[in-house]
C-alpha cells in the first residue's frame, strides 16, 4: 500500500510540474523541484489537519572584512544544500538592485556623497526592505544564506568619528536573527592581496583594520550565535568548515521560532 501511495505521488508530482510549468507559474530546472517539495509538504500538513506544520529554515550569515571570501562562499554553501536537497537560497546586503540600494552603490563607487547618519540609516533601510520577503522564504521551509547582516552595518559606520555601537545598532533592532553567523576571518594585509580590493570606498588597509576591531567587539555578544572560520585556509576547506556548522544550525532552527535580533 505505501508503495502503491509512493509511485503515484511521483506521478503526480511530474504532472503538476508539467502543468506548473505549461502555465508559466514555476521556472524550470532545480527551483521548480523545490517549490513542488514545498508544496507537497503544504498539502501534506493540511491533510493532517496542520499537525506536520513545514518546518522554517535557518538564517544564515556570512560576515568579514572586504575580499574575505563571503560571496565565494555563499555561493558554495547554497550549492552545497540544494544538492542535498535542501531548498536553499543567497541573499546579500546591501541589495544593490533596490532603489535604495542603487543609492548606496553609488555612495560605495565614490559616485555620490552622503552624509554618514543618512547613509547608515540606508543601509539598514535596505536590510528590512526585504523583511517580508525573507520571512516568507524562511517559513516556507527555505533556507536564506546571507552574504552580510547588521554586522557589517554597525561595524563599517562604528569606525566612523563621532559614531558609537550603541547608535549604530538602534535601526536594525528587531530584524530577523540569524540562526549562525560565521565570521570570516582574515587579516586586512592578505584580503589586501585579493582581487580587486581598493575599487571601493572603504577599501582600504587602515579602514578596514577598524572594522576587524569593531567586529570583534560584536562578537563579544552571546545572544548571537557566532562561529569564527580560518578564512586564509584554501576556498574547499574553508567550505568544509561552513558546511559543518550550517547543518547543525539548520537542524536546530526547525524546532525554534524565528528570533528577533538585539532585542
Ligand atoms: N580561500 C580563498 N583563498 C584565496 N582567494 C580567495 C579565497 N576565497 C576567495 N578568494 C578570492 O578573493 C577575492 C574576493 O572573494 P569574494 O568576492 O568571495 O570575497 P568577499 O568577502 O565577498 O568580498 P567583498 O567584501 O568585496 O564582497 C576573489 O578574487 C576570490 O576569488
Ligand atoms: C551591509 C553593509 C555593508 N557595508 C559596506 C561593507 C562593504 O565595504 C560594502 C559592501 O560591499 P559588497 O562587496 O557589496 O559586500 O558596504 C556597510 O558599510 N554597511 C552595511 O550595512
Amino acid at each position: 500500500m505505501r508503495h502503491a501511495y509512493f509511485l503515484m505521488s511521483i506521478y503526480f508530482r511530474k504532472k503538476a510540474v508539467k502543468l506548473w510549468r505549461a502555465v508559466g507559474c514555476v521556472p524550470a530546472g532545480r527551483a521548480s523541484l523545490d517549490f513542488i517539495s514545498l508544496s507537497a509538504a503544504a498539502r501534506l500538513s493540511e491533510a493532517s489537519g496542520g499537525a506536520m506544520a513545514a518546518k522554517r529554515g535557518a538564517l544564515i550569515v556570512l560576515e568579514g572584512v572586504d575580499k574575505a571570501g563571503k560571496t565565494t562562499q555563499c555561493n558554495k554553501l547554497v550549492q552545497a544544500l540544494q544538492q542535498s536537497g535542501r531548498p536553499a537560497e543567497m541573499m546579500r546586503f546591501p541589495d544593490r538592485t533596490t532603489t535604495i540600494g542603487q543609492l548606496i552603490s553609488s555612495y560605495l563607487e565614490k559616485r555620490t556623497e552622503l552624509e554618514d547618519h543618512a547613509v547608515h540609516l540606508l543601509f539598514s533601510a535596505n536590510r528590512w526592505e526585504l523583511v517580508p520577503s525573507m520571512k516568507r522564504k524562511l517559513e516556507q521551509g527555505i533556507t536564506l544564506v546571507v552574504d552580510r547582516y547588521a554586522f557589517s552595518g554597525v561595524a563599517f559606520t562604528s569606525v566612523k568619528p563621532g559614531f558609537c555601537l550603541d547608535w549604530c545598532m538602534k535601526p536594525d533592532v528587531g530584524l530577523p536573527k540569524p540562526d549562525l553567523v560565521m565570521f570570516l576571518q582574515l587579516s586586512s594585509a592578505e584580503a589586501a592581496r585579493r582581487g580587486h580590493f581598493g575599487e571601493e570606498r572603504y577599501e582600504t588597509s587602515d579602514f578596514q583594520k577598524a572594522v576587524q576591531q569593531k567586529f570583534e567587539q560584536l562578537m563579544k555578544d552571546e545572544s548571537v550565535n557566532w562561529q569564527v572560520i580560518d578564512a586564509s585556509q584554501d576556498v574547499e576547506s574553508v567550505h568544509l568548515d561552513i558546511v559543518g556548522h550550517s547543518h547543525g544550525a539548520i537542524r536546530l532552527a526547525q524546532d525554534v521560532p524565528l528570533g528577533e535580533l538585539w532585542k
